[in-house]
């Protein structure tokens, strides 16, 4: 293909939105913008044809969930299987920048299929609870797992089979995550790692890494689609409260009794979110901590300045994570509990395959717009 040929890739289709009336403007409706989609509409309504171009698009949507499409145009049935489970597809094409149409077919295949996310070649760090419900998921998308490595196959970061991958999904622990990272990227192989924990001793040196030595991590607390709203309402029910003084605000976050770190990831990113939006709370604590026996140690006395975050560790719970605004007339709770570890799978699956073709430090609002 031609270096000056911009790749588009022009569908008809039509949208079966899942969320809202029989109208809905996407820009409300989803976590996306009408622009990033370059629909060349502003608005979509449901049982509307329209033309969506660029394979980031299609990507994005399928991540958004809207997976119901009638197509009316286009080949590569496979590559649009896989994102939307089962469309169908007769002719495909796409443009150059002078708006010739082309039509390609085996040349370009290779090309899209590696641009887009098909048979992927990932590798695991980390092989427990995470690094398994990983692989299954990985799996059942079409990639391949090319390399395992846990604590006792390190070496394996030299091999042949480790450096072949396009991505390695990393879910270790607070100690071992940074180390992890440094071995990936010597071998230059970039990471989407989940690990918590580690931010405090060796976040800014991973920053630098990703923004001045050209490598790149995708890292979030929480890789599950229902923290990222979730994420999104904390932010806008504090700026809400922000004018409400009368309610003070606490955190509380659940987990399973394996959890090595306190608080867990998602509250710190829950709770640095709050703060920013909120002028009364400027910094985090550690509040109470009940152990699994029922113990409980740490306290509930914090300053007025302070946001305080307590830790309960109960049975096999994945995660729930509660923000509370508590007033002497009622009580405002926001939670999101998780009801097995599917959702952050899944999560950074997605995340991995938008990795293979960005680059640098990317966070979840890559992923999802609000
Ligand atoms: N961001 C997100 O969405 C989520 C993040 N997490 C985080 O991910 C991390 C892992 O969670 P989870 O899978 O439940 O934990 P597990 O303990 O089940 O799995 C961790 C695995 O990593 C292995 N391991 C330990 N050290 C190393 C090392 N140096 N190199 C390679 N492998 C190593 C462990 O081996 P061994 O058991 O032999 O020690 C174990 O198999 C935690 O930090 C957790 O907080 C968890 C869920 C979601
Ligand atoms: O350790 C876990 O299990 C989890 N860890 C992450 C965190 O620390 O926030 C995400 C999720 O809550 C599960």
């Amino acid at each position: 293909m031609q270096d000056d040929v911009v790749i588009m890739y022009v569908f008809v289709m039509t949208v079966d939105v899942p969320v809202g009336g029989s109208s809905v403007n996407l820009d409300v409706a989803h976590p996306c913008r009408p622009v990033q989609f370059d629909f060349g509409v502003e608005k979509v309504r449901a049982g509307v044809s329209v033309e969506c171009s660029r394979v980031d698009d299609l990507y994005r949507l399928a991540v958004c969930g809207l997976q119901r499409f009638e197509w009316k145009e286009f080949v590569f049935p496979d590559v649009v299987q896989q994102l939307f489970h089962g469309a169908r597809a007769e002719k495909f094409i796409f443009t150059n920048k002078s708006n010739e149409i082309q039509v390609k077919s085996l040349s370009l295949r290779e090309k899209i299929s590696a641009y887009y996310l098909k048979n992927m070649k990932i590798a695991l760090i980390g092989y427990g609870k995470m690094g398994h419900m990983i692989e299954q998921i990985a799996l059942e998308r079409g990639h391949e797992i090319v390399s395992i490595i846990d604590i006792d196959n390190r070496e394996d970061f030299a091999s042949e089979a480790f450096r072949s991958a396009d991505v390695a999904i990393e879910f270790t622990t607070p100690q071992t995550a940074y180390d992890n990272y440094l071995q990936a990227f010597a071998a230059g192989v970039k990471v989407v790692s989940g690990s918590t924990g580690w931010i405090p001793e060796h976040g800014e040196e991973v920053r630098r890494l990703c923004r001045e030595e050209g490598h790149t991590l995708f890292w979030s607390s929480n890789f599950s689609l229902g923290v990222a709203i979730f994420g999104a309402v904390n932010r806008y029910l504090a700026h809400i409260m922000s004018g409400f003084p009368a309610y003070d605000v606490r955190m509380e976050e659940v987990h399973h009794v394996h959890k090595l770190d306190a608080p867990s990831g998602t509250a710190i990113t829950l709770a640095e979110d709050l703060i920013h939006a909120i002028g009364r709370k400027d910094k985090w604590v550690k509040g109470t901590f009940t152990a699994p026996d029922g113990t409980v140690s740490g306290t509930e006395a914090c300053a007025a300045n302070e946001l305080r975050v307590d830790s309960i560790r109960r049975g096999e719970v994945p995660g729930i994570h509660s923000v509370v605004y508590d007033s002497e007339a009622d009580c405002i709770t926001i939670t999101h509990d998780a009801h097995n570890r599917k959702g952050f799978a899944l999560g950074a699956v997605l995340a991995a395959e938008y990795t293979a073709t960005h680059e640098g430090l990317l966070t979840m609002d890559d992923l999802f717009q609000f």
